[in-house]
């Protein structure tokens, strides 16, 4: 790699590119909350990479969930050739014959190199592809420290706010949600920059979401978030926030597994003005539904009835499946002038 390139420390840079998922593209901004090793080779046929790509994808510490391991083939006949196989959940493949991914990183063409990746899509380690470079990667992959003891010592960067809804006010909201109707909750998707489409996919997202229409209710949800949040907001995150949207009433159902996946709120264009979510529990009687931030660490986090968790939309977060009973809750964004002027 030259001079200009990355070094332990760095930010990894974030790409979109083709892959060996089903969907044929990953985002690799969505790898975050465990170690990733991305392997730049020239190709899948060059003299020695098979063996190397058969050490490293043969190892078991790549589970999907401590470790992933991504080739980066700079040989667009990978593709066609059947040598690159993905083997979920620890082992994919980014089909980088342009370059992008290696541009990005500062790879020469034709280079190899491993870079690792820490789990908050930092630059942890770049390693020589020598015998020997592989081998203290894995060896400091095999000793990665207990995720629960490093979580202890690293403070997530969300508000937990108790008190902001009255009991009354969830109780009304709930039975507006079941008054009205509700639609199974979308996310969006980008194949193409700028075009944002709503999909729908149970296994990641599970959620029935009612539109909040009634003014009074709507009114009383945003003198709340008005006076208790944003003060707060202003006071922890030097933010001032002037806008709101997305008045819902949100409901995850243990009967549908009720979740939402790791995900980001500002990752494509329709989506690029939000600042912070907040996330408003309207009851308690329900088990799981934590909110993660797995960037961070695993621990997961429950507001009390009427409380919320606020944090930046930037941060990966994910809501774990309702186990028992229904979790209901009010999720706004908000954001600033500015924001708005490019929604
Ligand atoms: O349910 C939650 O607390 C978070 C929901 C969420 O992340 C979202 O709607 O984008
Ligand atoms: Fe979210």
């Amino acid at each position: 790699m030259n001079r200009r390139s990355l070094a332990p420390g760095d930010p990894a840079p974030w790409f979109t590119q083709r892959c060996t998922t089903p969907a044929g593209r990953y985002s690799f901004d969505m790898a975050a909350g465990r170690y990733n090793l991305l392997y730049f080779f020239p190709s899948a046929a060059g003299p020695g990479i098979g063996e190397r790509l058969e050490r490293l994808v043969g190892d078991p510490v790549f589970d999907g969930v401590r470790c992933q391991f991504f080739g980066v083939s700079a040989d667009p006949g990978d593709e066609r050739s059947g040598l690159l196989r993905a083997q979920p959940p620890g082992v994919r493949h980014f089909l980088d014959g342009d370059g992008l991914v290696a541009g990005q990183y500062g790879v020469p063409a034709g280079g190899r190199v491993l870079v690792l990746v820490d789990p908050m899509l930092r630059i942890a380690a770049i390693a020589d592809d020598t015998p020997d470079g592989i081998g203290q990667v894995l060896s400091f992959l095999r000793h990665l420290p207990d995720a629960l003891a490093v979580q202890r010592q690293v403070p997530t960067p969300a508000l937990m706010l108790p008190g902001v809804l009255e009991p009354v006010l969830c109780a009304r909201l709930i039975d507006y949600f079941h008054a009205q109707d509700s639609v199974q909750s979308a996310i969006f998707t980008e194949r193409e920059q700028g075009r944002s489409l709503p999909v729908t996919d149970i296994g990641f997202k599970s959620r029935r979401d009612c539109t909040l229409r009634d003014p009074a209710l709507v009114a009383q949800l945003q003198h709340r978030v008005i006076d208790r949040i944003v003060p707060e907001i202003s006071k922890y995150f030097q933010f001032q926030v002037t806008r709101m949207e997305r008045m819902i009433v949100a409901c995850y159902d243990a009967a549908e597994r009720g979740c939402f996946g790791p995900h980001r709120d500002n990752t494509v264009t329709a989506t690029a003005h939000r600042r912070f979510a907040v996330s408003i529990n309207l009851n308690d009687d329900f088990d799981g539904g934590g909110l993660s931030f797995p960037e961070i660490g695993p621990m997961r986090y429950s507001a009390p009835l009427g409380g919320a968790v606020v944090f930046s939309c930037s941060v990966l977060h994910a809501v774990a499946p309702v186990t028992r009973g229904r979790r209901y809750a009010c999720l706004p964004f908000v954001h600033d002038a500015p924001g708005a002027a490019k929604a």
